[in-house]
């Protein structure tokens, strides 16, 4: 089952709160335990709550703080994105929403209100956030205003675009006339075939007429009389300007009274006949101009046995009437019954039914990077351990340090001379508070002795000598290896400065690989746009046979799943199928036969090129009966000049963070980084590593 769902709009006044509100109420039929959440709120003037949340929260009584309800305001986003940190908005969204995700069943999460002038950056918004959150999406559109082919063709590209990137569960346009509801359902089905239902709602008028309270916020108006019924709903209004005999003729239902405050005669005359049983109920009265009646009038009404709300405004007659027109209603808190209209009109217009089982069934494929990382964190933080960093003084290994130790997700040792790291932090301006990190040089380390003589017993059978071996351990690269080994840490990250060999080699010749597995090898998790895909082996195995090629891909895939994604294994070559002929071909035909036979329920195609791996067109093109054609999810490379050449193209090209090498195989975490690396890619290839000693 889904654990939330996200409504979006894609225009203004489309109407999102019937929606918001029916959900709701249909999620509460289910369980008990329903959260409420909003990515970005409008601002609110002196503390004011957001309506929306506060309207939901209080009507539907759910047990949650207000401050949780709500990830940022309007312009806190437009600060941020100005300042080029749309990431750290996603960031932050994602930790908030999960914060509910993880103490309610479901989660509704209400999309923008879409009032910002730039609509394709509000459209694009919504789509990233659902994404990022792996959430099912109701789009609701507006129906009304404009021809039905014109509304068609708008709830057409707005499905169209979301469902790219999102799974689209309905498209709801709302507002629609009630004589063209059932036209525009004929003509949205044959427009969307995708199978997204489809659901059209008629505009309710008592939902789009505002109350009188609404009416008053707008106007800044004052309440003379009447004030507990300022909820009533104007459907309409009326200028008072002309004598009482002819203006009576014009009042209708819930209609309001417009007129200068000094038209006693309008007053009493409309009161009166919202008593009298010949004429219609108003909704009440504005009086223009700043004028109140006197004294002795106020007190006439006053003594009447119904009053229906008498405000008093600053603004002129037709500048009052030429602002209520512009008046777009909402729904409050307080307005009982349009909340309850609003929720009738819901169950009435939508397949709840299938809507519900629709979120019991939901699975997403989507798994942002975003999203990704933000899972890695906190399973790092659910057990924390002990990592080592051999390059100490790097300026990137110290940026990632500091944030790492802010977000207390890790304990750190750097390897280094106090003093020069002391320096270097003071030099980059960075926080890092070393009362919370041990730095330890490895010559005047209490264990230098016997960790030398521990790498000589371990190594004397290949010629090694304690000469040798005390040279051995004055190298960061070796004596981390070896905190690693002897339990002092709980795994190694390097690489930053070393090549891959100088960093790998301690561990492959003590730490050993783990019983059953032949070959350490390695994956990068390439944090593409909008998925995780794992690239194996880019960084140990120049040339792999096809049995160690099947034991790479075997190792991916239990690493795929170790950290969340659903392993589809491409075995890339210049063939797809039968369509190229040679002995690299055939290695990987063999190394795919090897690892089918290890592991029968693994789904892995190979030979197969790597277009037809990722895209779903070429992929059906090229190799139309296969399960992992156009959707792999984890990338082996034949050799090491494809691999580590490849991970690097992708990720200089498309600015993909590329997260490892991580290794597989090894008895305890150590892993390597690329001499290119950023603070960001040592940040979570260290948070990776924790993950991997969690295991021990
Ligand atoms: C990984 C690598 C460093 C090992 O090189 P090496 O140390 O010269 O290899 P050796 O053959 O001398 O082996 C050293 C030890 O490691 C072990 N070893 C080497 N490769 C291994 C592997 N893939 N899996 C498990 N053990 C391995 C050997 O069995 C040997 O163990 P032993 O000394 O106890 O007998 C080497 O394969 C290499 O340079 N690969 C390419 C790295 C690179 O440049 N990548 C591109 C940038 S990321
Ligand atoms: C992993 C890798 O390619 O490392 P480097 O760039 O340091 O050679």
């Amino acid at each position: 089952m889904s654990k939330g769902i996200y409504v979006a709009t894609i225009e203004p006044n489309s109407g999102k709160s019937v929606v918001v509100l029916g959900l709701m109420r249909m999620l509460l039929g289910k369980t008990a335990k329903v959260g409420y959440f909003r990515p970005i709120i409008e601002d609110t003037k002196n503390g004011e709550l957001d309506n929306h949340i506060n309207t939901v929260v209080s009507y539907f009584e759910l047990d949650i703080n207000y401050k949780k309800t709500f990830a940022y305001t309007r312009s806190e986003v437009l600060d941020l994105y100005n300042k080029g940190k749309s990431g750290d908005v996603i960031d932050h969204v994602i930790k908030k929403y999960k914060y509910l995700e993880e103490r309610f069943d479901i989660v509704l999460v209400e999309g923008t209100d879409f009032s910002h002038e730039n609509s394709s950056l509000e459209l694009d918004i919504n789509i990233l956030i659902s994404k990022n959150l792996g959430l099912p999406v109701i789009i609701v559109s507006k129906g009304d205003g404009i021809e039905l082919s014109e509304i068609a063709d708008n709830v057409q590209l707005a499905h169209d675009t979301f469902k790219e990137e999102v799974d689209v569960l309905s498209i709801m346009t709302n507002k629609v006339k009630i004589e063209d509801v059932s036209q525009l359902k004929s003509i949205l089905k044959t427009r969307i075939t995708s199978g997204t239902d489809i659901t059209v709602i008629p505009k309710i008028q008592s939902l789009s007429s505002p109350t009188i309270k609404e009416i008053i916020k707008k106007l800044d108006g004052n309440v003379l009389l009447g004030s507990d019924m300022l909820n009533n709903q104007v459907d309409n209004y009326n200028v008072a300007t002309m004598q009482l005999r002819n203006y009576l003729g014009r009042l209708k239902d819930d209609c309001l009274v417009i007129t200068a405050g000094d038209r006693a005669d309008i007053i009493l005359g409309a009161l009166q006949a919202h008593v009298s049983k010949n004429y219609p109920k108003i909704s009440g009265i504005i009086l223009t101009g700043g004028l109140i009646p006197e004294d002795t009038i106020l007190k006439l009404i006053e003594g009447l046995s119904s009053v229906v709300p008498i405000i008093n405004v600053k603004k002129g007659t037709f500048a009052v009437a030429n602002e209520i027109g512009k008046i777009k209603s909402k729904i409050y808190a307080e307005n009982i019954e349009k909340i309850e209209t609003s929720i009738s009109t819901f169950e009435k217009y939508v397949n709840t039914d299938k809507l519900s089982n629709d979120l019991i069934t939901f699975k997403s494929d989507i798994f942002t990077p975003r999203m990704f990382q933000y899972t890695l964190l906190q399973r790092a933080l659910k057990n924390k351990k002990h990592i080592v960093l051999p390059e100490g003084s790097d300026e990137r290994v110290l940026r990632a340090a500091s944030r790492l130790i802010d977000a207390q997700v890790v304990d750190l040792t750097l390897i280094g001379d106090e003093t020069i790291i002391k320096e270097k932090i003071e030099k980059l301006d960075i926080t890092l508070d070393l009362a919370k990190v041990s730095i330890i040089s490895p010559l005047t380390s209490p264990h230098f002795d016997d960790y030398t003589n521990t790498f000589y017993e371990l190594r004397k059978h290949k010629n090694i000598n304690l000469d040798m071996a005390k040279d051995a351990m004055a190298d960061v690269s070796y004596f981390a290896t070896m905190m690693i080994y002897k339990g002092h840490a709980d795994g190694m990250v390097s690489g930053a400065l070393h090549t891959t060999a100088h960093t790998l080699r301690p561990a492959l010749q003590f730490i050993k690989t783990k019983p059953g597995v032949n070959i350490v090898s390695s994956v990068f998790f390439m944090c593409l746009e909008d998925r995780v895909s794992i690239f194996g082996d880019c960084a140990i195995n120049p040339n792999p046979n096809a049995e160690q090629l099947a034991e790479i891909a075997i190792s991916s895939a239990k690493t795929a799943r170790d950290f969340g994604i659903e392993p589809k294994v491409a075995m890339l070559s210049y063939s797809s199928g039968a369509s190229g002929k040679g002995e690299d071909v055939d290695k990987v035909r063999k190394a795919t036969e090897i690892a089918k036979a290890q592991d029968p329920d693994l789904k892995i195609e190979g030979p197969i090129q790597y277009d037809a791996a990722v895209d779903m067109r070429i992929g059906k093109s090229k190799l139309p009966d296969s399960e992992v054609a156009g959707q792999a999810s984890v990338l082996i490379f034949p050799d090491l000049n494809t691999g580590n050449n490849t991970y690097k193209a992708v990720q200089r090209e498309t600015g993909a963070l590329a997260i490892g090498p991580m290794l597989q195989g090894l008895n305890k975490p150590v892993n390597d980084l690329s001499r290119g690396c950023t603070a960001d890619d040592i940040y979570s290839t260290v948070i990776i590593t924790a993950i991997q000693a969690q295991d021990l």
